[in-house]
């Protein structure tokens, strides 16, 4: 066997506190960690696990007795790299690596690594570096006791070590300076070329959602695009947009984004505000959800946080899809049907066989027809049953009289658009 092309031998731990009231449901969270090692290339999962923990270890996140039972197992099976589904402070990660003689990845750190693999565009790299820069920059100041102490020091301000710190800082503060500055010109650009976008009438939907909820196999679905469409987590990174008239005759713009993850690591939240302006300008959200996960209501719960911590417009209307019911179970699948007829802001669909589509197709072209804009009318003096008729409708903002007739500020929906046309 070439042993150079060896893969990366990953053991994936999830740490469940037992004592915090259980957040997010133990095994679904850790199947979900295992794809997260996956979507790394050249990782070779060899074993996964759950670590139940009556109290956090302040140096070593587990206790004596679970970390010499994992130092056994981590050499036996000539495990490489340990995956902790959780937070890690710099200190435990060090003291780990120390004992167990294996490179340690936190979850902000695999999630981090995973973006760097994927970004494609100028924007996506320089989003992602700024990202593990933010990172790294709280990381140092966390490490600081570590470090003085690596370095010889002794801990009171001033000293050598606190020089050394102070000066990786400063060469992290200026790398990020410099990226900003960078991004800033690139979504310059962009912002450029979405507002002459903005001069084309039709409007915004986005589509978010858990990542692998079956966003982009959706897109694919409604433009007849090709985007990259995998099992495999983060597989979307940069937007993608893409003019569409549906077969409901409605003409909208689709965007699909880069799916969310719990946790999803703050820095990278920020970073990422510049792409997701998409997703807070659109005049429809779309919510893909994988109904058919076993945790569907932490996901969409996660999805929901992260979208106001991005501050989404609460008046912007969602419509849940309930997507892959072709994987729902019999009494499952009459369950959610009805729960879904019932609900006016869900429909079951699935992206990969058409289910429910046209219904969505529906849903989506009556909600954007519901929407109200601002226009400027101008009418004449015999035109005055029309002027009549957007009085009655209670749709006039503002009017002025010019010698010719009316000049009127209307603020409507599509619908009462159209049918002022017939009854003018
Ligand atoms: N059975 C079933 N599988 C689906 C359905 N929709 C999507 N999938 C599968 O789910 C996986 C993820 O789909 P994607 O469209 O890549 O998901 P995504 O939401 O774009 O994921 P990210 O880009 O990673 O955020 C793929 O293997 C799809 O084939 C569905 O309706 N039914
Ligand atoms: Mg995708």
């Amino acid at each position: 066997m070439d042993t150079e092309a060896r893969p990366t031998r990953a053991l994936v731990l999830h740490p469940e506190l037992t004592t915090e009231g259980n957040r997010r449901p133990a095994q679904p969270a850790l199947e979900e960690a295992v794809s997260l090692a996956v979507a790394l290339p050249g990782l070779e999962v060899c074993g996964a696990e759950i670590v139940r923990l009556r109290a956090v270890q302040p140096g070593t996140l587990f206790g004596k007795g679970k970390l010499d039972e994992l130092k056994t197992m981590i050499h036996d099976e000539e495990i490489d790299l340990v995956l902790i589904d959780g937070s890690l402070s710099p200190v435990q990660q060090r003291n780990l690596e120390d004992r167990w003689k294996t490179k340690i990845l936190d979850r902000t750190g695999l999630i981090l690594e995973i973006f760097a693999d994927r970004a494609a565009t100028r924007e996506g790299v320089l989003q992602v570096e700024l990202a593990a820069l933010s990172y790294q920059r709280t990381r140092l100041v966390r490490a600081w006791t570590h470090l003085e102490r690596q370095r010889g020091g002794l801990g009171f301000v001033g000293g050598p070590g606190e020089t050394q710190i102070e000066a990786d800082r400063r060469a992290i503060d200026e790398a990020i300076t410099r990226i900003r500055k960078q991004l800033e010109r690139v979504v310059k650009t962009r912002t450029l070329h979405r507002a002459a976008r903005a001069k084309v009438p039709f409007p915004v939907v986005a589509l978010v959602g858990y990542t692998n909820a079956g966003k982009s196999t959706l897109f694919n679905r409604l433009t007849g695009a090709d985007v990259m469409a995998k099992d495999m987590l983060f597989a979307t990174l940069d937007p993608t947009m893409r003019g569409v008239t549906l077969d409901s005759g409605q003409r909208i713009i689709l965007s699909d984004t880069v799916g969310f993850i719990s946790d999803l690591p703050t820095q990278l939240v920020a970073a990422f505000r510049a792409t997701l302006e998409e997703v807070l300008e659109a005049n429809l959200i779309i919510h893909v959800r994988d109904i058919s996960h076993a945790d569907t209501a932490g996901q969409a719960a996660d999805v929901q946080t992260i979208m106001s911590d991005l501050g989404v417009d609460e008046d912007t209307p969602v419509l849940e899809l309930w997507n892959k019911a072709d994987l729902l179970r019999d009494e499952a699948g009459t369950q959610l049907r009805t729960v879904a007829e019932r609900r006016e802001d869900v429909c079951l669909i699935s992206a990969v066989n058409g289910e429910g589509i046209d219904e969505a197709v529906h849903r989506i072209t009556e909600l954007l027809g519901g929407l109200r804009q601002t226009e400027v009318l101008t009418l004449g003096f015999a035109e005055g049953k029309a002027r009549a008729w957007l009085f009655a409708q209670e749709v006039v903002q503002d009017e002025q009289q010019t010698e010719e007739g009316w000049t009127l500020t209307v603020h409507w929906s599509s619908r009462q658009k159209a049918d002022f046309e017939t009854a003018k």
